[in-house]
């Protein structure tokens, strides 16, 4: 499986991250990015259309979570932006995993459906608070919460790092697993609960890290993201 760092893209305009895109133009090869809501609610399908044609990979982080019908609806229209990976949240159960697998099914390339389990920025206190009778270790609700999307239609897995090494041993199958709540070591947590450095994530065997804030808010977001790479993917790159 390949391997790679997701630079988030966590920007309030289009200028603000085609300027940050600017820095890595003199690199060989361009980032893969990350649009979430933020960028998408602001610069719209249009920026990500642009992305794409300037040979950006694309991972549309939408964390999409309605009913069923509403969500297909939703894959469909993102249909013609071409991005490479879609996030739906897994709470969204079985039946929303199935309609948006169906969504995707007559695309020439599809996107690698994601399944977002439980959010890196929840500890175990967060969570419980959040989620009425919630009583399972962290572990145990994204192997839960993971298991339902696969078998609904999901492709892959978005969690912590530190469930990776349960998620590996607990599910048979092999999907691609995407991490965020990524932090080289001293780095700020800021509102991540649930960090691993890139070396850790490695270790786990973690597919593809999602990187913010370590990169964006750098002094020098390139030398930062090369750092970043070494340490997650070392000699293989
Ligand atoms: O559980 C999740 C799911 C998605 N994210 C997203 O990843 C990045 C992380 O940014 P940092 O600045 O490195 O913290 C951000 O875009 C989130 O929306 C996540 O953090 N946790």
């Amino acid at each position: 499986m390949e391997k790679d760092v997701i630079v988030a893209l966590d920007f309030p305009s289009a200028n603000v991250a085609r300027e940050f895109l600017a820095r890595f133009d003199g690199e060989a090869r361009k980032p893969f990015v990350k649009v979430g809501m933020e960028l998408f609610y602001a610069a719209g399908p249009d920026f990500v259309l642009e992305l794409k044609t300037k040979g950006y990979k694309i991972f549309l982080d939408l964390k999409l979570h309605d009913i069923p019908n509403t969500v297909a609806g939703a894959v469909r229209s993102l249909k013609g932006l071409g991005v490479d990976m879609l996030t739906l949240h897994a709470s969204g159960g079985r039946e929303m995993f199935m309609r948006a697998r169906e969504a995707v099914k007559d695309m020439k390339r599809p996107p690698i459906l994601l399944a977002v389990t439980v959010l890196t920025s929840f500890s175990d206190v967060g969570r419980k608070e959040a989620l009425l009778g919630e009583n399972r270790s962290a572990e145990d609700a994204v192997y839960h919460l993971a298991h339902l999307a696969l078998q609904g239609g999901a492709d892959g897995v978005v969690s912590s790092a530190m469930e990776g090494k349960y998620l590996r041993e607990h599910i048979r199958q092999s999907f691609p697993l995407v991490c965020p709540g990524i932090r080289p070591a001293g780095a700020s947590a800021g509102d991540q609960k649930r960090v691993v450095t890139p070396a850790d994530a490695r270790d786990i065997g973690v597919d593809y890290i999602v990187v913010g804030r370590p990169i964006t808010q750098a002094k020098d977001p390139v030398a930062a993201y090369k750092a970043i790479k070494e340490e997650f993917l070392g000699g293989s790159q």
